[in-house]
């Protein structure tokens, strides 16, 4: 496997080395995670799948900075996020990541607009929430409210927010588990052009094998490790993904 010196510190989106994450409750110790190591290129589409409690999500909060491992070194660039206090945590993660999850998340009792300003207000260099609307195609709809849209159109206002910080990743937790086919492509397609277009990093858990296709790489996890890492050497757009 490529190491992250070999990729140097300017096309390294992150690196994980010997990464481990022990749950105790009670008498009970899970191992999710057992020893993983990877390297991420910036701008890499990268998709991951693995049976239920394999580990992904795990891993996912822990490179979003969400969470910590229990032992283990994460870079992202040239900064070890597993030196960083909280505090550098939580800013890292307000700078750098958007976070896409099955279930929208959006605040009911505000506008798709509204939504999206809750982000753009404390980030350092957002776009317009009109602008990150209009990318998703959302424009003409940015004064209704979650109720008012589907479920699909929901998930295009929760990329909307994610994207409008410029964030360098955009981590997707199941972003198309609660749609159909034709509106999950919808949504692939937003994220697909904000890698394309903004040269986002996006790192996408699904239980949906077709989707693989449409990624640079696919991590397989299994039983707390990455068993195997598949490249594709053509990637298809998402109306092509077989569902
Ligand atoms: N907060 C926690 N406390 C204790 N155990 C946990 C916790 N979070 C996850 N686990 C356990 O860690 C293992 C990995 O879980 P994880 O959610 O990362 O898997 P996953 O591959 O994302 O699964 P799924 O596809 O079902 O979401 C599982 O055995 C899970 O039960």
């Amino acid at each position: 496997m490529q190491t992250a010196e070999d990729l140097g510190d300017n096309h390294r989106a992150f690196s994980g080395r010997d990464l481990r994450k022990t749950y105790v409750t009670g008498a009970t110790e899970v191992h999710a995670l057992r020893g993983v190591d990877f390297d991420i290129r910036k701008g890499e589409i990268l998709v991951l799948l693995g049976p239920s409690g394999s580990g992904k999500s795990t891993w996912l909060n822990i490179v979003g900075g969400l969470d910590r491992p229990t032992a283990g070194t994460l870079h992202y660039a040239d900064t070890e996020l597993t030196a960083l206090n909280e505090r550098e945590l939580t800013r890292f993660r307000r700078a750098q990541i958007g976070f896409i999850f099955q279930f929208y998340n959006l605040i009911p009792s505000l506008t798709a607009e509204e939504n999206v300003r809750l982000v753009t207000d404390i980030a350092e260099n957002p776009m317009e929430p009109e602008e990150a609307l209009a990318r998703v195609g959302l424009a003409e709809r940015r004064h209704h409210f979650p109720a008012q849209l589907s479920g699909g159109e929901q998930q295009r206002v929760a990329v909307a927010r994610a994207i409008a910080k410029q964030p360098g990743v955009l981590l997707c937790d199941e972003p198309t588990g609660a749609l159909d086919s034709q509106t999950g492509v919808r949504v692939l397609e937003t994220l697909e052009a904000a890698n394309r277009e903004l040269e986002t990093t996006l790192l996408i858990i699904t239980h949906n094998a077709g989707i693989a296709a449409m990624a640079d790489r696919v991590f397989h996890f299994l039983d707390g490790q990455i068993a195997r890492i598949e490249s594709n050497s053509s990637k298809i757009k998402p109306a092509e993904i077989s569902w």
